[in-house]
């Protein structure tokens, strides 16, 4: 007979060990005493099921409000080695020097000194100071280790989005999808130089497998904004060939922009979400500059859309924030629609009634969800948008004529549209110029949430809206080591 002091797991040892040696029946306890322990084992398993649950709270409120201590917007900056290219490409280059010397310097971890020289100028070294700076040493790993927190807040209920911005050649390319290295390089040698999307895909399914069961779905859909028009590089034509379709961005009742008939491809694991990719990036459109004999002419958007099959306390917090702000505004402008009442507290979790491997509406953006979804219905819905920007280009240096010319225009005046609206929300304008180019009008969520963040501070009062902002950015901003174009880049754009 067992004791009454035996704890729950020696009762456990003790029943599997009787089983084991097959005298069950013998050494059994007495029906009415197993049925306790069970009992008592059943009710501490609920106790640490909820205090696993409580913990589980605490670890997601003070990861993000550490990230978000670290900053809503950061703006890194990476300056890549000289390459021997460099060199070579000035030899050739008859407008170019003849040789490429170093003019910029990490010195500390989040400063910059630049050696910065106008024609008739003495050489004026200045500083620029950034939240974090990876010299040329620093590997891929290094750089995504700076990334990898904003996955898990990302899996907690928040949007994320990073971007590469920086002159052509700089190394936007290599820093966002990685390098290739010649074949005869080992698979461990190749994983080193992948960049942040391969890193990021492999990382977010590592953190979904976690779960303790499947609890998240991924869909990945593709643009490219070149010559300021939207291709969707996912649609497919009739035979099932991927060809870039012409789409458009348009705003919608509830204020957020969205791609209508973007294609959405469900993916399972990080190696679906790179074959995706790598199959489209062919259609990607690149053209040998002065600078760069690879250069990408258009600005890249992944975006991994993660549908969580269960709300959490976040998503359920930011519904009452939504509905708050929804009804402020509406009080303060009077703006209902007769169609789709703007308060719905569900507006921007809905799930999107269409197929999701179809064509279909954004996730994040279906229109007007029926007021009858529940919140535990209702799953929550976060989105990873991964920007290689077209590199930015002094007109003058890029040896562009016709076509060539249009596109370095466009390129840098839709760059400079974004400087624009990141200068206006900084500043906290009233206007944030989003419609002065597709890139911006496309990234206007993402981008956006910064103002969100600035509207939840100023209305501190309201407890609600005290749980601050629904979105972490992070800037990834690689500069090049030849003189003159650095110095057009830091100066004019940061
Ligand atoms: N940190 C780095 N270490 C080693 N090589 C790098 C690094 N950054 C870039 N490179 C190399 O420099 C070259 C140009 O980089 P990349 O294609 O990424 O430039 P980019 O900024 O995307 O240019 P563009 O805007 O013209 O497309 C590539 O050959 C790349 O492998």
């Amino acid at each position: 007979m067992l004791g009454g002091s035996l704890s729950p797991v020696e009762v456990f040892q003790h029943l599997s060990c009787v089983s084991e040696s097959k005298h069950v029946y013998k050494l059994c306890l007495p029906y009415s005493d197993l049925q306790a322990r069970v009992a008592a084992l059943e009710r501490s398993l609920e106790e640490e099921k909820e205090r696993c649950g409580a913990e589980r709270q605490r670890r997601k409120e003070i990861h993000n409000t550490l990230v978000e201590l670290r900053g809503n917007i950061r703006v890194h900056c990476r300056v890549r080695p000289v390459l021997p290219f460099d060199n070579i490409q000035s030899l050739t280059s008859g407008s170019r020097p003849a040789s490429s010397e170093q003019v910029v310097y990490a010195i500390s971890d989040d400063t910059v000194m630049v050696n910065c020289q106008k024609p008739g100028m003495s050489v004026q070294n200045r500083i620029f100071e950034f939240e974090r700076v990876h010299g040329p040493e620093d590997s891929q790993d290094v750089v995504f280790e700076e990334v990898k927190p904003l996955l898990t807040s990302l899996l907690d209920g928040y949007n994320v989005c990073i971007m590469a911005y920086g002159q052509t050649g700089s190394g936007k390319t290599h820093t966002m999808m990685g390098s290739r290295l010649p074949e005869e390089n080992s698979a461990t040698q190749q994983e080193a130089q992948q960049g942040i999307i391969p890193k990021a895909a492999a990382e977010l399914f590592r953190l979904i497998s976690e779960k303790p069961e499947p609890s998240h779905t991924v869909e990945v859909s593709v643009i490219e904004v070149y010559n300021n028009e939207l291709f969707d590089l996912l649609a497919k034509d009739e035979q099932g060939n991927v060809v870039g379709q012409r789409r458009d961005v348009i705003t919608t009742s509830s204020g957020t922009s969205q791609v209508p008939s973007l294609t959405y491809e469900p993916v399972c694991n990080a190696s679906e979400v790179m074959q995706i990719i790598c199959t489209i990036l062919k259609l990607r459109t690149r053209c040998p500059t002065l600078v760069h004999t690879e250069s990408s002419r258009s600005h890249l958007i992944v975006t991994l859309t993660i549908s969580s099959k269960s709300p959490n306390a976040l998503a359920l917090t930011r519904r009452l924030q939504s509905a708050k702000k929804d009804m402020l505004h509406s009080t303060m402008k009077d703006r209902w629609s007769p169609r789709c009442h703007r308060a719905n507290p569900t507006a921007h979790y809905s799930l999107s009634t269409s197929p999701a491997s179809s064509p279909c509406l954004s996730p994040l953006d279906s229109p007007c969800p029926s007021p009858r979804h529940s919140i535990s219905q209702t799953p929550f819905r976060t989105r990873l948008q991964l920007v290689d920007l077209a590199g930015s280009e002094c007109v003058g240096m890029c040896g562009a004529t016709g076509g060539a010319l249009w596109e370095v225009s466009c390129i840098n005046r839709s760059l400079s549209a974004l400087s624009d609206v990141l200068g206006a929300l900084a500043e906290q304008r009233p206007h944030i110029p989003y419609r002065n180019s597709k890139l911006t009008h496309l990234l206007q969520d993402s981008i956006g949430d910064a103002l969100e963040h600035y509207f939840s501070l100023f209305l501190k009062w309201d407890p609600c809206l005290l749980f601050l902002s629904t979105s972490h950015a992070l800037f990834v901003n690689p500069t090049v080591c030849v003189p003159i174009l650095l110095f057009s880049i830091l100066s004019t754009r940061w």
